[in-house]
């Protein structure tokens, strides 16, 4: 079959790891006779120095016009460090996120057995940790107004807006997604403080009686950020809003021993993007050291949820795997002698083709 793949590096290790994704990409065509058309189109700190816009419209269309989107990470430290810089490389995620409707982003964490020990949790808590976090990804605090700071400067605000269609949508698919898993799903809020959480709450109770072969359960974010450290097995299914979702899942990423294994897919009303859940790690950036399994994983969450092709996503896995029992991994989680990104790589794409 053919397809149009958009490949949107971005920034710091962006390109280095879409490299390597694309790399795997190329395997899977090559193995299973299929072609891939790759439009490559910047977004990020890349797309302001080239354009003055973090989401040029020639980068939409790009991603419209695709059967899939493979994305870096954006970011960069000249912006991080200066507050007061009006256009920012976030800019162009979120717009990303905000003008191809991508409301649920979906982020498992599993752990490799080969790589048990990496993780600064007991092996005995994190071996068979595996579940997901679907994580709203077009609302909330990130995109309610009003937002800014006042006349005088002195006082900054952000609103965190919910409605309750937004909370129904990610909420259905978080319903529907455990029900093709262990059936158990908690959401997770603070109700016992925010409006929106208390809508939250509110819209997923009324859903419940649609769902009732899906054992729910009710968690607090602070409480939840805990659980998800001293009993991470106990989990299968969680949905919570934007912000609580994204700082839940660095923390998710702890389990499986680096924040450089995380994939993540982001879907919604158009095409889907498929991106790791880490940054643009800026001090790894042109050294080749970047883990790019993160990456790899997205490609693999692409075949499976974007095309649909369940046996090449299968082989990607299956790459992934021998690779860390075979060693050849970056240094973050290496022992002894650490492979760069490109070897990495290499490794995968060449393993694909001779199985
Ligand atoms: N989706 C995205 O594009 C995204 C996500 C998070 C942060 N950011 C941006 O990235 C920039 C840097 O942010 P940050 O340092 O807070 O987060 P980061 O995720 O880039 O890096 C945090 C730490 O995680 C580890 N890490 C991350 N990716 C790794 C990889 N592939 N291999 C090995 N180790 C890895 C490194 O130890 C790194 O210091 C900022 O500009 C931020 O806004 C972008
Ligand atoms: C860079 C930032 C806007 C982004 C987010 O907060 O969503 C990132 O942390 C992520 O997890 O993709
Ligand atoms: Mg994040």
């Amino acid at each position: 079959m053919q397809f149009k793949i958009a490949t949107l590096p971005g920034d710091g290790i962006g390109p280095e790891i879409i490299e390597q994704a694309v790399k795997v990409v190329n395997a899977i065509g090559e193995k299973f006779g299929h072609q891939f058309d790759y439009q490559h189109a910047v977004v990020g700190a890349a797309a302001i120095d080239a354009t003055g816009d973090p989401f040029p419209e020639e980068t939409y269309e790009a991603c419209k016009n695709a059967d899939a989107v493979l994305f870096g990470a954006i970011g960069d430290p000249k912006y991080d460090n200066d507050p007061k810089a009006k256009v920012r490389p976030e800019q162009g995620l979120l717009a990303m996120r905000k003008k191809l409707g991508l409301y649920a982003n979906i982020r498992p964490v599993s752990t490799f057995k080969s790589l048990l020990h990496k993780s600064p949790l007991r092996t005995d808590l994190v071996d068979g940790a595996d579940f997901v976090v679907i994580r709203e990804l077009t609302g909330g605090i990130y995109f309610g107004q009003p937002r800014g700071r006042s006349e005088d400067q002195n006082t900054a605000f952000d609103t965190c807006v919910y409605t309750k269609e937004e909370v129904q949508r990610i909420v259905k698919l978080a319903f529907e997604y455990a029900g093709k898993r262990n059936k158990k799903l908690t959401a997770v809020d603070k109700a016992n403080v925010l409006a929106t959480s208390r809508l939250w709450r509110e819209t997923v109770q009324e859903m419940a009686g649609d769902f009732a072969d899906i054992e729910l359960e009710y968690m607090f974010v602070d409480n939840a950020a805990m659980q998800m450290i001293q009993w991470p097995k106990r989990f299968d299914v969680i949905v919570t809003e934007n912000m609580f979702g994204d700082i839940l899942t660095d923390e998710a990423s702890v389990i499986t021993g680096s924040l450089g294994l995380l994939p993540s897919a982001s879907v919604g009303i158009q095409t889907s993007v498929f991106e790791p859940i880490h940054g643009s790690y800026p001090q790894a950036a042109g050294k080749n050291i970047a883990n790019p399994l993160g990456t790899v994983l997205s490609a693999a969450l692409m075949f499976e949820l974007g095309l649909d092709l369940q046996d090449e996503a299968k082989a990607i896995r299956e790459a992934v795997d021998a690779s860390l029992e075979e060693k050849v991994v970056t240094e973050d989680i290496a022992e002894g002698k650490a492979y760069s990104t490109s070897a990495v790589g290499d490794w995968l794409a060449e393993y694909i083709l001779k199985k």
